[in-house]
């Protein structure tokens, strides 16, 4: 028996449909109480819902979808009701009385996890279906929500339990004093299971960088014109920009789609010795900003000599501009580094500036072949599974060997949540909305 629980699963506020869903062990008899009787089971009817006074509240499409076939895996139904808020709020009371209460956030998803419908990282790609924003963040979140990564994770697990029982078939053998060479094939099946796992993890955070954005930071000496590419990428005057040196302090940042990528571009201070304490601390945060991004843009005027402080940031990876190209016939020498020739004021140089940008953020975020892991998460549990089989690689008994696998098996089964869930659960549906 489980609770019937409802939500509204279309947006709120006004709208020509809203809709109703239902979950749990009372949902054919609630609905029966509104809607007369059970439609066939996926297909849509048109029926007037009453409430326990017989006052008809709406006609309504009403949607019945047996367990266990069905999102959540229990006896589910959905309401497709007129989307005024009066007709909501009566067919609301109305499976109140019945006996529904309404559902927490992410608690469908989580029936259908617990139900065996899907495992938690696929349960997170629904969760990131919702709020995914892009095409590639959508691609992404529809290969997880399928079971990209589970099925991945769920293959390691049951390598992992076969690893264990060779491991114990080994103990026992070596009891009877029967001499086998299951230990060595443990040793060597933990080692290529670790390597898997280890060029999973070594994927420079591509999955999660397409989920969270991908950080840039715009650096280079005062008055090179990095506020005015800022808004010249952004579309619109997000920076101010002016001829006084030292007009950006604090970091202005705007959001952008780049290859389907979200990106967060940052304008910052411009580098150097400054006169006062509030551009010092402009300064300081440039710099922070340019250590954390992803991908730092330097910034050049090409009318000046190159300043020793954004020189300093010129590092592999970083993507070299040298603009005011109106003002000069050729870029300053930059050490053999060749920039990208803009001009902010012309618009010169904009189409291949942000062909670049593409490029960059495309090569640091999103697809590249295997779905990738895309939560912290998940980095967490694998690093451990990684670590338990290398220890269990090196073991110098049997019974510590067993107990290794027995740990790394433990942290893919938290990852999956196969074993020990009920700490994660929490953590992986409280972000979801009401309703999914
Ligand atoms: N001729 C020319 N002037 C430009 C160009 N880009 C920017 N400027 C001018 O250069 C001056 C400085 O531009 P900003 O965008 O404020 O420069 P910044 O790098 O953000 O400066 P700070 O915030 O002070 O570090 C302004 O007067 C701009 O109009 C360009 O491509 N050509
Ligand atoms: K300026
Ligand atoms: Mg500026």
């Amino acid at each position: 028996m489980t609770d019937t629980i409802f939500a509204l699963a279309s947006g709120a506020g006004r709208a020509a449909i809203a809709v109703l869903r239902l979950t749990g062990s009372d949902t054919a008899l609630i609905v029966a109480a509104l809607a007369g009787r059970l439609p066939p089971p996926r297909h849509a009817s048109l029926r007037p819902l009453r409430d326990a006074a017989g006052e008809v509240l709406d006609e309504a499409l009403v949607l019945w979808f047996p367990g266990p076939r069905s999102y959540t895996g229990e006896d589910s139904a959905e309401l497709h009701l007129h989307g005024g808020p009066a007709v909501l709020a009566g067919v609301s009371a109305a499976l109140l009385g019945a006996g529904a209460r309404p559902a927490e956030p992410g608690e469908f998803t989580r029936r259908a996890f617990l139900n065996g419908r899907m495992d938690l990282t696929a349960a997170e790609g629904v969760a990131d279906l919702i709020e995914a924003e892009t095409a590639a963040q959508r691609r992404q979140a529809l290969r997880q929500a399928g079971g990209a990564l589970a099925e991945r994770y769920a293959g390691w697990a049951e390598r992992l339990t076969r690893l264990l029982a060779h491991q114990e078939a080994a103990i026992e053998f070596a009891e009877d004093g029967l001499p086998n060479d299951l230990e060595d094939r443990m040793r060597a099946g933990a080692a290529a299971l670790a390597a898997e796992i280890g060029a999973h993890l070594d994927d420079g955070g591509r999955g999660e960088r397409l989920r969270d954005g991908v950080w840039v930071a715009i650096v280079g000496a005062p008055n090179a014109g990095k506020s005015s590419l800022l808004n010249a990428l952004a579309g619109r005057e997000a920076a101010i920009v002016s001829a006084q040196a030292g007009t950006t302090r604090d970091v202005v940042e705007v959001r952008l789609e780049l290859a389907g990528v979200p990106v967060w571009l940052a304008d910052t201070a411009g580098l150097r010795e400054a006169s006062d304490a509030i551009e010092a601390e402009g300064v300081r945060r440039a710099r922070r900003r340019a250590a954390e991004a992803d991908l730092v843009v330097a910034v050049f005027a090409a009318d000046q000599a190159p300043d020793a402080a954004t020189l300093e940031l010129l590092a592999p990876g970083v993507l070299v501009l040298a603009n005011k190209m109106d003002l000069a016939a050729a870029p300053a020498e930059l050490g053999g580094v060749a920039p990208l020739p803009v001009s902010a004021r012309t618009g010169a140089g904009l189409d291949a500036l942000r062909a670049a940008l593409e490029a960059a953020v495309a090569a640091r975020a999103g697809h590249s072949g295997e779905a990738p892991l895309t939560r912290p998460r998940h980095r967490a549990a694998l690093r451990e599974a990684a670590g338990w089989l290398a220890e269990a690689g090196a073991a110098p008994l049997p019974e510590l060997g067993a107990e290794a696998l027995r740990a790394a098996l433990r942290a893919l089964g938290r990852l999956t949540g196969r074993v020990g869930v009920e700490e994660v659960l929490d953590v992986v549906f409280g972000d979801f909305c009401i309703g999914k």
